[in-house]
């Protein structure tokens, strides 16, 4: 899948933010909840919702790694899966954001299911 086809499911499905939109929601990156390879995850609240914001790492590597997640969980809808409300595109600026999960990472819950 191109990435542009990517982007296009992201766009009309899920809702965009601004960096200034993900700085208001983390508090200005606040709190870091984990650190994956490719990406570091923030605490935020968007009105009463928690959600943890995974900002990309600025590494071509990264990048490419984000990518393949951005396209994963647009085209994958799975019960058990973290629930994506949306992203940032902005300049150099890329994150997607979840709900947040008290309990841990998705790989945590699927490893109680398998
Ligand atoms: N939706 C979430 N709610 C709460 N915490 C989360 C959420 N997503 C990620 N985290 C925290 O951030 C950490 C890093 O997550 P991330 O998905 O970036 O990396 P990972 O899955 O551990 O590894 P990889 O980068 O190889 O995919 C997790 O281990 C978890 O503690």
């Amino acid at each position: 899948m191109a990435y542009s086809r990517i982007k296009e499911e992201l766009e009309s499905n899920k809702q965009e933010f601004t960096y200034a939109e993900v700085l208001t929601m983390t508090k200005n990156l606040e709190r870091v909840v984990g650190k994956g390879g490719f990406a570091t995850v923030y605490y935020g609240r968007i009105d009463d919702t928690e959600v943890a914001v995974k900002m990309l790492s600025p590494s071509a590597q990264g990048y490419l790694q984000f990518k393949a997640e951005a396209k994963f969980v647009a085209v994958v809808h799975h019960k058990f899966l973290t629930s994506l409300i949306g992203y940032c595109d902005d300049g150099e600026k890329m994150a997607l954001i979840y709900e947040y999960m008290a309990n841990g990472d998705f790989s945590k819950h699927l490893s109680g299911i398998f």
